[in-house]
């Protein structure tokens, strides 16, 4: 047992744990703050001189000299009389007692919620994404502190807090998107539910309905399924009654055409739902897409000419939409089915330069019996793609319908491979005309961005890293939040604040509890990261623990608290 018997001063040199100074000085209110003479120098010498403590699961010799430590009661540790903390006779924290009074039942303490809140254990839980009638409230994104401008001055073993984290856009992108998948809105004018889907989102916000493009009004909703519990965006053509079923059973062969450049389709149903005769299309939801038609020829267009008559979209970005489409068409042309919606309307644009074929398979189903076959489906696909890029690089959505006043602008701002690509394009149907001679056409661009496409992944992998230390991170501070003033554990009320435990509390207040000289807490997120990095790897590098009441002082390496943290959570989990 440790004891501070005084009588048991002369004897501290035989014993193994040096014992306090003899007249420990009174701490009072207006005591001056302890200054040690020399920090460094004390600092070095306890951690030299103490024993080194050995966690009494580790050492089974050690368990006889310290079988519990008892807060504000012993002092272990090799301070000498000149460095030692100043004694003080608060009391210890009553922490400890409140919480046995309170005698807390951890189970009591968090209770799960039930299957039935979880979307994804009972599928008809709509009740979880119960539209809200409070307005949508954005999220604060300034409270992410925006990237700090480079430093130069810094070394190269100096980084900033940033370089821990996932970057703040990438963040903030996440972030918007996660909000924009779980957003409800309580609209009365829509049907609560439509087949299994429910909370329906409206996505498109034009009053004024297109009927280019399908031949009828088409609308749009966010909705949640209540089978598979995932978000999907469903297109509504309204005023649709199906004659024949085999047309609809076509979706079925669409289903399983997947490409990266394309939005998967799941099923599609017929609804008098809203009131009508309507066909609904249930498709993959993109969060926070817009249409390549708002990109380039919206009210405010994300490429603008910074002179009259100069071409405004860089050519790099016209190669990547050819080469994407491109790759979509190979897939679906080699399904043996035809896009038949090559539309700027109905191209999505899911994040910056990544587009995706949207809507492919309604006109299959709307015009199943109004003639034409696959080989004119698929020439007209590729007639399309020309059009589409002779006006995203005009910079008009009807500079097709002038085509030689359309290539001549096109022969003066872009390459002659550009214009050729288009010109074949756009030329009279051959036989030999496929998408795959276009891919082969294209092949040198293909490259070049399929190389910025590794980049960008790279680029994307390392910011994933950077959240797989911060997951290791969290789940050692879970590991601490489990043990640290646990209230109660194996019917021992005292179990968080004794043995081992006790060390743990003591590393949590060295890790965040700090003070400064002045008294003020330190907040340095450096020091709590490389910490609990270093309790991770378990280094031997020392670490010098202080009780609360700064009587007793522990010098221990990360190593031994790591193991103390192991094995106090192996008791927690082993089954009773
Ligand atoms: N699969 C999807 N995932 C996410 N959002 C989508 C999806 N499909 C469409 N949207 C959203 O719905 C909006 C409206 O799409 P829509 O195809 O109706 O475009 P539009 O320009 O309104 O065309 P139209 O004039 O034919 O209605 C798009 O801007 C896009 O933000």
């Amino acid at each position: 047992m440790f004891n501070h018997d005084a009588n048991k001063q002369q004897t501290s040199q035989q014993s193994p744990v040096p014992s306090r100074p003899e007249t420990p000085k009174k701490l009072k209110i207006d005591s001056p703050m302890f200054q040690p003479a020399s920090p460094l120098k004390s600092t070095a010498s306890l951690a030299r001189d103490a024993p080194v403590f050995v966690p009494k699961t580790q050492q089974s010799s050690m368990v006889a000299l310290a079988p519990e430590f008892k807060p504000g009661q012993d002092f272990i540790g090799g301070a000498d009389s000149a460095t030692s903390f100043a004694a003080s006779s608060v009391p210890a924290p009553e922490f400890t007692q409140q919480m046995s009074q309170m005698s807390m039942d951890p189970s009591q303490v968090y209770s799960a919620p039930p299957d039935n809140m979880n979307p994804y254990a009972n599928p008809s839980a709509s009740m979880y994404y119960q539209p809200s009638m409070q307005p949508y409230q954005p999220l604060q994104y300034h409270l992410y502190a925006a990237q700090p401008p480079h430093r130069s001055d810094l070394l190269p073993y100096q980084r900033t807090i940033h370089g821990f984290f996932l970057s703040d856009n990438i963040r903030e992108e996440l972030q918007r998107k996660s909000a924009a998948t779980l957003q409800t809105i309580g609209d009365l004018n829509l049907p609560r539910s439509v087949h299994v889907y429910h909370s329906l989102v409206p996505l498109d916000t034009k009053r004024e309905k297109d009927t280019r493009v399908f031949g009828y009004p088409s609308w749009v909703y966010k909705a949640f399924s209540g089978t598979t519990g995932k978000t999907y965006a469903l297109r509504r053509i309204e005023g649709f009654r199906l004659v024949k079923e085999q047309a609809i059973g076509l979706i079925e062969q669409w289903r399983r055409v997947t490409n990266a450049s394309i939005v998967t389709v799941h099923e599609a149903f017929t609804t008098k739902a809203f009131g009508d005769n309507s066909i609904v299309f249930a498709y993959d939801f993109h969060p926070l897409s817009t249409t390549l038609y708002d990109t380039h020829f919206g009210p405010s267009p994300r490429y603008v000419a910074k002179y009259e008559g100069q071409a405004a979209v860089p050519e790099k970005v016209i190669w990547s939409y050819i080469t994407q489409i491109t790759s979509a068409l190979r897939t679906i042309h080699a399904a043996g089915l035809a896009a038949r919606c090559i539309d700027p309307t109905k191209i999505l644009m899911t994040s910056k330069m990544r587009i995706r074929l949207n809507c492919l398979g309604i006109v299959d189903v709307l015009a199943y019996d109004t003639g034409g076959t696959l080989e004119e489906w698929q020439q007209d696909d590729l007639l399309q793609l020309g059009r589409l890029i002779v006006s995203i690089a005009c910079g008009s959505p009807l500079a097709a319908n002038d085509f030689p006043s359309a290539v001549d602008f096109i022969s003066r701002h872009y390459s002659v491979e550009l214009k050729d690509i288009i010109v074949y394009l756009i030329s009279k149907p051959s036989p030999t005309k496929t998408i795959s001679e276009i891919v082969t056409l294209i092949a040198d661009h293909t490259i070049q961005d399929f190389n910025s496409a590794l980049h960008f992944n790279d680029n994307i992998e390392a910011a994933l890293a950077r959240e797989l230390e911060n997951g290791r991170i969290a789940r050692l501070l879970t590991k601490l939040g489990f043990i640290n003033e646990r209230p109660e554990y194996d019917h021992d009320p005292q179990w968080s604040e004794t043995g081992d435990r006790y060390l743990i509390k003591l590393f949590r207040d060295y890790v965040f509890h700090q003070v400064d000289e002045q008294g003020n807490p330190v907040v340095d997120m450096a020091h709590v990261l490389s910490c609990l990095n270093k309790l991770d790897v378990g280094s031997d590098e020392k670490v010098m623990l202080v009780s609360r009441d700064e009587q007793s002082c522990l010098v221990l390496s990360y190593r031994e608290i790591k193991s103390c943290i192991e094995v106090a959570f192996s008791q927690l989990s082993k089954k009773r």
